[in-house]
């Protein structure tokens, strides 16, 4: 696959509201067919309400199009960028209907999500093709499969993770813990993703230990890592991935740790997640606990994650995943 076989790029994220009128409306979108307590919805709801309503992923978005831009023009490649989503305007259908209207004919598309799993990667797929079926000549559309493993994508983590170490004060910084971060997921789910199972777990896991590794090369000084969780969803009565980010900080407080970076690896930019669960309430407990916590930044525009998605985007969709990676498999 050449980058002259594709006529156009497509950035397919989540959506987020843009004001309060919207977030209810949003939340429904978000939400139809999935069976979350109106008690998750209303707190979730409170969440946007605290930052006027609005989602910050939008403007990232426009960032990461932006930055994409500008790494297209400078490596020689002449496509353009469309953007569309799942939960809010612009609607990836109506972004479809466009890029019909103007003539494309195969795109390729990043999404915005790093990991397999049925939310952050089967579910895209099976949007492109319920919008593909909507639109008549609509273009072929071929999806980047999940990447958390691209270099361009680990180093943006790995500086991040550096700064925010060299943010903490100087006598807490060698024994700081590293606390990587991720949206927790239904354990159910995780047993599902990727062509054999547990495939979401399992990359994180990976991701953290390299990410871990190369920060111990950079600053002189091995620290231990681990994998915690943020924004457990649905009924109390289903398991999801834990331990939850803020049960673990009163744990490590408990055992004497002084310091952490908490490494939100598993948002490839400052999600509500990112802003509310980690900036918002994790910081709370931390401060609660006595622990000194300091956020890593998440790779968004930074170059090398740039360059990384159009490389993915270019040379890669070919490698699509299997049939029946990250679907709900016949139990046994
Ligand atoms: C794995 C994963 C990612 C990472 C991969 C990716 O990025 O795609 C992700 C991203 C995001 N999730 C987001 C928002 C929400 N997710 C919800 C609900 C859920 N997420 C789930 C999983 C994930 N979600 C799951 C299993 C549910 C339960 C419902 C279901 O089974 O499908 C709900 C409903 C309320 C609630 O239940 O919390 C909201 C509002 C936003 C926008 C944030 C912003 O506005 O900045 C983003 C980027
Ligand atoms: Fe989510």
């Amino acid at each position: 696959m050449t980058a002259q076989s594709y006529d156009a790029l497509l950035l397919l994220s989540f959506g987020g509201p843009e004001g309060p009128e919207d977030v209810v409306p949003f939340l429904e979108n978000v939400t139809r067919g999935r069976g979350i307590p109106r008690e998750r919805l209303a707190e979730v709801g409170q969440h946007y309400f605290l930052f006027g309503g609005k989602s910050p992923i939008n403007d990232q978005n426009q960032a990461l199009i932006a930055a994409l831009e500008t790494d297209l023009a400078a490596a020689g490649i002449d496509l353009p960028v469309y953007w569309g989503n799942r939960n809010w305007a612009p609607y990836l259908v109506d972004t479809v209907r466009q890029m019909a209207a103007d003539g494309r004919r195969r795109v390729a598309c990043i999404a915005t999500s790093a990991y397999s799993s049925w939310s952050s990667c089967r579910q895209y797929l099976d949007n492109i093709e319920a919008a593909v079926a909507e639109v008549p000549g609509a273009p072929q559309i071929d999806k980047v499969r999940w990447f958390a493993f691209h270099p361009g994508f680990v180093a943006a983590v790995v500086d991040r993770t550096v700064e925010a170490i060299e943010e903490l004060p100087a006598e807490l910084r060698d024994d700081a813990r590293l606390l990587f971060v991720t949206h927790s997921i239904p354990t159910a789910m995780n047993d599902e993703s990727g062509p054999d199972g547990g495939a979401y777990l399992a990359q994180h896991l990976e991701v953290a230990a390299v990410v871990a590794e190369w920060v111990a090369l950079a600053t002189g000084r091995d620290r231990a890592h681990e994998l915690v969780f943020c924004s457990r969803s649905g009924s109390p009565h289903t398991p999801w991935l834990e331990p939850d980010v803020n049960d673990r900080l009163e744990e490590l407080a408990a055992d004497g740790v002084g310091a952490v970076v908490l490494i939100p690896v598993g948002f490839v930019s400052d999600h509500m997640e990112v802003v509310y669960d980690l900036d918002t309430e994790a910081m709370a407990t931390a401060a609660k606990v006595g622990i000194e916590a300091r956020r890593a930044g998440t790779a968004g525009v930074d170059p090398r994650f740039v360059a990384a998605l159009r490389e993915l985007a270019l040379t890669r969709p070919i490698e699509a995943c299997p049939a029946h990676c990250c679907l709900p498999r016949t139990k046994a």
